[in-house]
């Protein structure tokens, strides 16, 4: 059977709104009748205007799983979620009068999906779990996902049977099939651009509840690689899948991913064009989710660092976002710091595929953002800080709350010295060997002791985005000068958020001396 002939391909609903700016006191529309006809091809729009004047009909989830999904919270005007008023008034409240929000896509816009799988190999359950539960909620025709990550769910979902693969049991630890990693690429250049995100293909991370490839149930493991490939690979027509990976997992806890990865069939290299650049993404590496959004984000950031600036990209991933701002803004230097050493291998291909005409020296650092931070401050003029939901670390924003106090010790300095002998840079056609340095320009000494002047803080938690803006303002060190709300996560009560802080710099004193009176 063609993969198109599965019954729950979904249609392709490409409705793009945007808000360019965000009035504190819209009204909500109305919710729409339960009868509404799904979005189709022809309401595309690309329009900028305030909420009240967009349809709300054409801005409601209408997914089949709302309610029995925790995946989505929040069913009607997608396009603007309540907390765009709460975000509007809290900027505003801290002197930003001109907050915008984008939209961006409504629906189809996850490119990246973690699904749990249960049940049984005769009716397995493919998708998030229950609100407060384990029990997994079956999400077929999830309108979050890309429509090829649900194409391809019904494609694994086929295996699964037939192949007689056995879904994880949580309280036994027993069956083979623990999770599913779906990311889409949509970097497809043989495809005229406005067909290749629709054209998307899947890279498949099966995880697999043994300890590596050589246990006893590792064969139905490439037996359902094969099926996948046979069946979604470049043998069909367009194809799905772009390629598939085992994760190896036997852990009772809740992590997903255990260390052990094994690429399997397809291509090794998953690429996407995001920010002006091509970057690389291992499954281990963090990836976002919103492609689309995030690519927005990116374009929004560029404007905010100044030519030739030296930046720290903290929280930094593959380095995603520093390396975009090297390509795009001629930066100096600029130094990503990842706790996370799997995204190291992604940041490498990334680098080696930079044009030539990228001068300056990018460094990815796998180190701990909260232990020394002051050493990644000293010397950039500016830091990207891009944290997981719950915000900075504690350490790191002390470092910013008294950053006019950090006379860079001799402490930062040696210790920022001795990391600049240890990065896994570089560029592999340079070929730079693990331990060695590139530096396209030479440190300066005044390089080393400036202070940066602005952060540029990415959030995707608002609660501890809040805090740590406070906690900023609060100490005087820091001005807002700029915020931006992205919709990464439309059905939900969350967004991106894009701020903007500068460094007030003390007065200087022009006044003489008084004499003193006689
Ligand atoms: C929201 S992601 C952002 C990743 C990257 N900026 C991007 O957009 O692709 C947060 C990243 O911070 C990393 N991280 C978490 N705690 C960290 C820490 N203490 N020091 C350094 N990195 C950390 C995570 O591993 C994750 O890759």
């Amino acid at each position: 059977m063609s993969l198109f002939t599965l019954p729950c391909r979904p249609s392709f609903p490409i409705i793009t709104c945007r808000l360019s700016s965000s009035p504190a006191t819209t009204v909500p529309s109305p919710p729409p009748p339960a009868s509404i006809l799904p979005p189709t091809a022809s309401a595309t729009a690309t329009a900028t205007a305030t909420a009240t004047a967009l349809p709300s009909l054409t801005c409601a989830l209408q997914c089949p799983h709302f309610e029995t999904c925790s995946g989505c919270t929040h069913e009607f005007n997608l396009h603007r979620p309540n907390i765009v008023e709460e975000a509007t008034n809290f900027f505003k409240s801290h002197g930003v009068l001109d907050f915008t929000f984008d939209s961006c896509r409504l629906w189809g816009w996850r490119c990246r999906a973690k699904l749990a799988i249960r049940g049984l190999s005769e009716n397995p359950l493919i998708g998030l779990y229950e609100e407060g539960t384990h029990n997994v909620v079956d999400i077929p025709q999830c309108k979050a996902h890309h429509p090829n990550i649900n194409a391809a769910v019904e494609l694994l979902r086929k295996g699964i049977k037939e192949l007689n693969i056995e879904p994880y049991d949580e309280d036994q630890g027993t069956g083979d099939l623990r999770y599913v990693q779906m990311a889409v690429t949509t970097y497809d250049t043989s495809l005229p651009a406005s067909q290749r995100y629709r054209n998307g293909k899947v890279q498949v991370s099966l995880v697999w509840n043994s300890r590596n490839e050589k246990s006893s149930n590792s064969e139905k493991l490439n037996d359902l690689a094969n099926f996948l490939w046979r069946n979604g690979g470049p043998r069909s027509n367009p194809q799905l899948i772009h390629s598939v990976w085992a994760n190896f997992q036997t852990s009772t806890n809740n992590i997903i991913f255990g260390n052990r990865w094994r690429h399997l069939l397809g291509e090794r290299d998953f690429w996407e064009h995001v920010g002006g650049i091509d970057i690389s993404l291992d499954p281990s590496s963090f990836g976002q989710a919103n492609t689309r959004a995030f690519d927005n984000l990116l374009r929004k950031l560029h404007k905010y660092v100044p030519y030739g600036a030296s930046v720290a990209d903290l929280y930094a991933g593959a380095g995603v976002i520093g390396i975009s701002l090297a390509a795009n803004r001629k930066c100096r230097s600029v130094k990503c710091i990842e706790i996370n050493k799997e995204s190291r291998p992604s940041f490498q291909k990334t680098i080696n595929r930079l044009p030539n005409s990228v001068e300056g020296s990018i460094s990815w650092h796998n180190a701990d953002t909260s232990i020394d931070p002051v050493s990644w401050l000293v010397g950039s003029d500016v830091i990207v800080v891009d944290p997981p939901r719950k915000g900075l670390d504690t350490s790191l924003i002390d470092a910013l709350r008294t950053i006019s106090s950090h006379k860079p010790s001799l402490k930062s300095l040696s210790s920022n010295a001795k990391e600049e002998k240890r990065p896994w840079i570089l560029r592999e056609r340079e070929q730079a060997k693990e331990g060695s340095v590139h530096v396209g320009r030479e440190k300066t000494v005044e390089d080393s002791q400036s202070l940066p002047e602005k952060l540029i803080y990415i959030s995707c938690g608002w609660e501890s985005f809040k805090q740590d803006c406070k906690t900023l303002l609060t100490s005087k060190k820091w001005k807002l000068e700029k915020a931006h709300g992205f919709n990464f996560f439309p059905g939900t009560q969350s967004i991106e958020v894009l701020a903007v802080f500068r460094r007030s710099l003390k007065k200087k004193k022009t006044g003489k001396k008084k004499k003193k009176q006689l």
